[in-house]
């Protein structure tokens, strides 16, 4: 992160949450001073008012894909852009205080989606009571406000609950994918393996203003990981485009495309460059749009122009 390290950050709370285990990978936050809120919207306010440097949200999941909170609230508001990502596997045990009926089973709406058949399965009359985190359901378990709770392993832990069940996930593979949020500035160099995060908004009565967008984006060898769209809130049918692509904003593709963005959309807002939190490499744009072939490009366009 460029300038002053980020030393105070804002989580989802309270202890033992997802978003604090995906918090304590980034360095930095493992030794600054994490700060527990109640929700997304919360978080980003945080920053937003300076009380924070920082704050860890969740971006998507590999189930139910984007989440809505945040993308919302990463736009409603001053600006702010994602410094980092963390890819975090995440693992559910189903908790409870002693051995008495299941009724009620509590736990954040993201949790309770990804282990939807299992509670299908194993528990079908029980109501599921949708709370602020996993942390705070493993919490009402222990205050007797619900029978029992899906949560990491470590907030069953940490309220002293019996796992009743590991490993109740309905897919194996899941994972969340956080994106750390501060107040804007200049990005940190490239890393050779970068996402940028935008929003567009398109001109509505225009036939193939998406396509536009897109061509924007192939015609400079930049991979589209991403595509999601969110209503504007101004009236039916005005969508916001929230796009990841491949690249950093300091590099001539990706400087290329944001520049052709910027002419063919209502609106461009840059949501930041950053490192992807993976091992996979990058796809690989073809030779003609490759980083050399654009060095290469403008370099002659400086000799035509005699500017060398
Ligand atoms: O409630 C939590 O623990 C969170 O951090 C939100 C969440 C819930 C389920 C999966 C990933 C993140």
């Amino acid at each position: 992160m460029p300038g002053v390290p980020p030393s105070r950050f804002a989580y989802l709370g309270p202890a033992g949450t997802f978003t604090e285990a995906a918090l304590l990978r980034l360095p930095a936050a493992a030794r600054g001073t994490r700060v527990p809120v109640r929700s997304v919207p919360e978080a980003l306010d945080a920053v937003r008012a300076g009380d924070v440097d920082a704050a860890l949200v969740p971006l998507e999941n590999s189930v139910e894909g984007s989440v809505p909170v945040t993308l919302d609230a990463l736009v409603a508001g001053d600006p702010l852009i994602i410094t980092a990502e963390v890819v975090l596997p995440v693992t559910f045990v189903l908790a409870a205080a002693g051995a008495g009926p299941i009724h009620r089973i509590a736990s954040h709406p993201h949790a309770l989606a990804q282990t939807r058949r299992y509670l299908r399965d194993h528990h079908p009359d029980a109501t599921t009571v949708e709370v602020l985190s996993t942390a705070a359901a493993a919490a009402s378990v222990a205050a007797g406000e619900a029978d029992a709770c899906v949560c990491a392993p470590l907030a069953a832990a940490h309220n002293g609950l019996r796992v009743l069940a590991e490993d109740v996930g309905d897919n194996p593979e899941a994972a969340t994918r956080f994106a750390l949020v501060s107040r804007p500035g200049p990005a940190a160099p490239p890393s050779g393996n970068d996402v940028t995060s935008l929003v567009v908004y398109i001109a509505h009565d225009e036939v193939g203003a998406l396509l536009s967008v897109l061509t924007e984006l192939a015609t400079r060898g930049v991979n589209l990981t991403r595509i999601e769209s969110r209503p504007t809130g101004e009236r039916l049918g005005r969508y916001a485009f929230y796009l990841d692509c491949t690249g950093h904003v300091a590099e001539a593709p990706m400087g290329e495309a944001l520049m052709g963005l910027r002419r063919v959309c209502a609106e461009v807002r840059f949501l930041g460059s950053y490192p992807r939190d993976t091992d996979e490499p990058p796809v690989p744009p073809p030779p003609a749009l490759g980083s050399r072939a654009f060095a290469d490009a403008a370099g002659w366009l400086r000799a035509l122009r005699g500017t060398t």
